[in-house]
């Protein structure tokens, strides 16, 4: 028997598109003789669509779109398509409307239907709110000639249940186990299953662990691309019986793979191994990229605009554009004040040089007189302080917002996860953006990732759409090793108003990734004064996280919709 992985980048509700998709991978496994086509959770309408689900024309719309997709598959083979399906008991009983489901499409009709069982409603998922859990196990009978291969079907979360692995009971159900006592021959687990730094170690292991737990080889298929603020970076792996990996498609990009499953051992047959990145910069910035390319192309966008202050933020963002989008289509902005440096101008200058972006220089100069001059009397009697800096800050911000409106760019905006904690940022000002790139990143995190990019030039080149060939560095040396500055005032530097950022990042994560209290983090050896300063200002900067733009998330805890804190609340983090 022949199985085919169809590692698919579909975008959210374009129902057409994503059968237009699926049905040309289907041809192209006939092709090479697959008799069942496997793709990634909810692969007719894209994950996650979120309150699309709400809208009973987009639940029609699937249903007309899955029966047509049935009708147009080539003979011969049949396929797992990922659709929400209509809970038609859900007024009767009191359950929600729909299923997350997966339709089995062949001989021109849907032949069946696997409601997903366990549904994940934590961090970024909240799948409670739209779907019933499926309460059977889920499995069918694959036939081709006179070969019958028993196959489990599984949906993402229902393989992330093994108690053992996990070390505490987290779900009641174990779908694999059920499945497997029905007798199956092979599992499929069709997934959306986002991206972050290191996940996909930790799946392979969990998915050895189910396979050697049930004696069953097991098939994971995942989603690749990106929807708004998640990245799916693919990477779908089979492991057959013994717990080897026997195909591993590649990271962030969509691919086809047909695997043979039979005899004489009853297994998988070895594929294609495509290796793993070889470091979290590779995986952290491979996604970035692909996170830029996806939103912009879903969106409409072709081409981007940064302020580019020659400080670091903006250079790896500017990077991350040109890999994406490629270099000719980033414009970066150049805005000196009175109180830039020289070097701001030199080193913005020397990166988009070395990125091979194109520049334009803004002096902002004029517009500060002139808000000055308008403010004149009603702040008379005001000591000039952060409301001055700031409107250097939302002078550019408006700038930029400008040539994104008249020449139809996307305004990416540069605050890093560190900045965006502890509200180190400009609401309206640098805050502007249509995407905010790296604000799961953070500080010390981006110095390791323009020095990683830095080190691949020189090894492998490997840059996407920069240019690389004959080049030693892509972000300047002394963008590297500057101090951080706004230079909003005269030697202003980050560390004037903020700890140091390895202590900053260590605090924020124990906080945000961990859910530490004040107690815990003074006794990992951090100074208390210092911990509850941050625990403040990481508090305080609730509002502005709340307006700005979507977050690529990369860690397991972005701000966004996995960090759901009150604004206005008298609750202190320190406990
Ligand atoms: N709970 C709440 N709900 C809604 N709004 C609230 C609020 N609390 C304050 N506010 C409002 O927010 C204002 C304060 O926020 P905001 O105006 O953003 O400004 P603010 O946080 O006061 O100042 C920005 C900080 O970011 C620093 N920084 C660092 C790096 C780069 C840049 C840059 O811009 O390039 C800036 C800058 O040095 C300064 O320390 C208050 O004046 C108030 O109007
Ligand atoms: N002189 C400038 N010209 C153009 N854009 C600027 C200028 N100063 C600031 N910006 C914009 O405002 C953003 C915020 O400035 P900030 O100083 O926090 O970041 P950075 O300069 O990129 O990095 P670093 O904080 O390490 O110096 C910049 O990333 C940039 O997009
Ligand atoms: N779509 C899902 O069910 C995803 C949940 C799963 N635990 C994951 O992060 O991969």
């Amino acid at each position: 028997m022949k199985l085919a992985i169809a590692q698919l980048n579909p975008t959210v509700g374009d129902l057409k598109g994503n059968a237009q998709k699926i049905l040309a991978t289907a041809k192209a496994a006939a092709a090479q003789g697959a008799n069942l086509l496997l793709t990634p959770e909810l692969s007719l309408c894209g994950y996650p669509p979120r309150d699309l689900l709400l809208r009973p024309g987009f639940i029609q719309q699937i249903q007309t779109t899955l029966e047509q997709l049935a009708q147009d598959l080539p003979p011969g083979i049949e396929a797992l398509v990922g659709a929400a399906q209509p809970n038609v008991n859900a007024a009767k009983k009191g359950q929600k409307p729909l299923y997350n489901s997966m339709a089995l499409l062949g001989h021109g009709k849907v032949k069946a239907i696997f409601h997903k069982r366990l549904l994940p409603t934590y961090d970024v998922f909240d799948e409670d709110r739209y779907f019933e859990s499926g309460t059977t196990p889920n499995h069918f009978h694959l036939e081709a000639g006179d070969q019958v291969l028993h196959i489990g079907v599984t949906i993402c979360e229902d393989l992330w249940n093994e108690d053992d692995f996990w070390g505490e009971r987290t779900y009641e159900v174990n779908p694999t186990a059920e499945v497997v006592a029905a007798g199956v021959d092979l599992v499929v687990n069709l997934s959306a299953s986002p991206f972050t730094v290191g996940k996909q170690a930790l799946r392979e292991k969990m998915i050895a662990h189910a396979v050697q737990q049930h004696d069953c080889p097991i098939i994971y298929v995942n989603q690749v691309g990106s929807n708004d603020d998640l990245i799916f970076d693919g990477c779908s792996v089979a492991i057959n019986r013994q717990g080897q990996v026997v195909n591993r498609a590649p990271g962030f990009v969509p691919s086809l793979h047909v695997l043979d499953y039979g005899a004489p051992q009853q297994d998988l047959s070895p594929g294609t191994i495509t290796p793993l990145l070889d470091s979290p910069e590779a995986e952290m910035w491979s996604a970035l990229v692909l996170g830029v390319k996806d939103y912009s192309q879903k969106c409409g966008f072709s081409k981007a605009v940064i302020g580019l202050s020659g400080g670091i933020d903006s250079a790896l963002v500017a990077a991350i554009a040109a890999a994406a989008l490629g270099p000719d289509q980033v414009l970066g902005v150049l805005m000196p004040s009175p109180y830039s440096s020289d070097h701001s101008i030199s080193d913005a200058e020397k990166l988009a040089h070395n990125l091979g972006i194109h520049t334009q220089t803004l002096p902002i100069g004029n517009l500060m007189a002139g808000f000055d001059h308008t403010f004149a009397t009603l702040f008379a009697d005001t000591a000039p302080g952060v409301t001055e800096e700031n409107l250097q800050s939302r002078i550019r911000g408006n700038l930029l917002m400008a040539i994104a409106n008249k020449f139809g760019h996307l305004l990416l905006s540069t605050g890093n996860k560190s900045e965006m904690a502890v509200g180190y940022c400009t609401l309206y000002g640098d805050m502007n953006g249509g995407l905010a790139v790296i604000a799961d990143v953070p500080k010390t995190k981006v110095y390791g990732l323009c020095q990683w990019l830095n080190q691949s030039v020189q090894t492998n080149g490997a840059l996407g759409a920069i240019e690389s060939q004959g080049k030693t560095e892509i972000i300047p040396n002394n963008i590297l090793t500057k101090p951080p500055s706004a230079e909003l005032r005269p030697d202003q530097v980050d560390q004037d108003s903020l700890p140091p950022y390895d202590i900053l990042d260590d605090i924020l994560e124990r906080l945000i990734q961990q859910h530490q209290s004040a107690a815990d983090i003074v006794a990992a050896g951090h100074p208390e004064a210092v911990v509850n300063r941050v625990i403040r200002l990481l508090t305080r900067a609730e509002f502005k996280r709340r307006q700005a733009p979507p977050v690529l998330k990369v860690t397991d805890r972005a701000f966004g919709l996995g960090w759901r804190m009150p604004i206005a609340s008298r609750w202190s983090l320190t406990n």
